[in-house]
């Protein structure tokens, strides 16, 4: 399938990121959110992201031009109707996301796929929501997205093969690497990291190790980028969470119960960078 046009719906860290790369890769992209205040806020990301790849001189100041060109901010769900692929990534959870698959099953032409930036809800209850269930799929990226080059590619129970090559193939286009996964909570990458996270949290909540020590022991002895609680509040505590609490009640074990420090935090609003608080402080952005 031939895909020319697509609308990226939440503009937060990942949306913003999966525009920028859609178009850096020469799609034509709506980036979309509630308010126009939201959208301007990714789009400024998007920017600073470009102007440093000049900065650098990875990139002209024409290729940015050309890049931001490609670009159009959207608030009316209707301009689904121009695009042959919408990625939504939007906030975490089942009752949003199936609300707007509904709505978008109306507005987006036919041919389109709907594809999921979820990073560990079911792609088969998403897709039932649609009278299309073939062409809903999962399309996980990691964060950050212009950085990493994994795209986790989930199939529902009905998710077309077509469908399928065709996200495998735009993958590519934007230079990442497809791994192709089945259906199951938290899919493969959030199935092993967040567990390794939710453990990080229980031992500063059990009192053994400051979130520091946590992480330089995770950073110089196993050689991860960041640590732990540094990754978490990177991600957003709220995303934690919530992949937590999918994995809790999806397998139903308890080996996946949320530690209840995670859920004091994201109570009190401390969301990790994204809100200025985590486990660490951050400046306001
Ligand atoms: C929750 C889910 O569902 C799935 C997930 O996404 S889980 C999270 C997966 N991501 C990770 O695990 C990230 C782990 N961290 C890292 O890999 C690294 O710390 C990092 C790439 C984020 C930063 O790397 P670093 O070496 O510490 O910092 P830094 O030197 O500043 O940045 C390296 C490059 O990344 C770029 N970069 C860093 N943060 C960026 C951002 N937010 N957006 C765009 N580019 C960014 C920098 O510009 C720099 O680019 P160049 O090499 O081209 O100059
Ligand atoms: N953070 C990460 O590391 C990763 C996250 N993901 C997944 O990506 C998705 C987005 O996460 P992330 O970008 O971190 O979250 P953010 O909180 O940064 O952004 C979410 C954006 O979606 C907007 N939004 C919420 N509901 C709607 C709606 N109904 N229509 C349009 N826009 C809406 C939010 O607006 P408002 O501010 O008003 O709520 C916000 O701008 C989630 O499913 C998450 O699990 C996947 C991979 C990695």
């Amino acid at each position: 399938m031939n895909i020319q046009t697509i609308m990226v719906i939440g503009a937060g860290q990942m949306g913003s990121g999966i525009a920028q790369v859609c178009a850096m890769a020469g799609y034509s992209v709506y980036l979309h959110d509630l308010k126009e205040e939201f959208v301007e806020k990714g789009m400024n990301i998007v920017h600073k992201n470009l102007s440093r790849q000049v900065e650098k001189g990875r990139m002209t100041e024409e290729e940015k031009g050309a890049v931001l060109d490609r670009l159009t901010a959207s608030t009316e769900l209707k301009n689904a109707e121009k695009c042959d692929l919408i990625i939504e990534a939007v906030v975490e959870n089942m009752e949003v996301k199936t609300n707007l698959f509904k709505i978008l099953d109306e507005f987006a032409p036919e041919h389109a796929i709907l594809a999921s930036n979820t990073s560990s809800l079911p792609i088969t209850e998403i897709a039932a929501a649609t009278k299309r269930p073939e062409k809903v799929i999962g399309m996980h990226f990691m964060n950050p997205v212009p950085v990493m080059k994994l795209v986790e590619i989930i199939r529902g129970l009905q998710t077309a093969d077509e469908v399928y090559e065709t996200i495998e193939a735009v993958s590519r286009k934007l230079s990442k690497v497809p791994v192709e996964v089945n259906d199951f909570p938290g899919f493969i990458s959030n199935r092993i990291l967040m567990p390794m996270i939710n453990e990080a949290i229980f031992a500063v909540y059990e009192g053994v190790a400051t979130p520091e020590a946590v992480d330089e022991i995770m950073k110089l002895g196993m050689n991860h980028p960041m640590g732990p609680l540094t990754l978490a509040d990177f991600i957003g505590l709220d995303t934690c969470l919530y992949i937590m609490e999918t994995l809790h009640e999806g397998f139903g074990d308890d080996k996946y119960r949320p530690c209840p420090l995670l859920r004091k935090y994201v109570k009190a609003g401390w969301l990790g960078k994204k809100s200025g608080k985590g486990f660490y402080d951050y400046q306001a952005n």
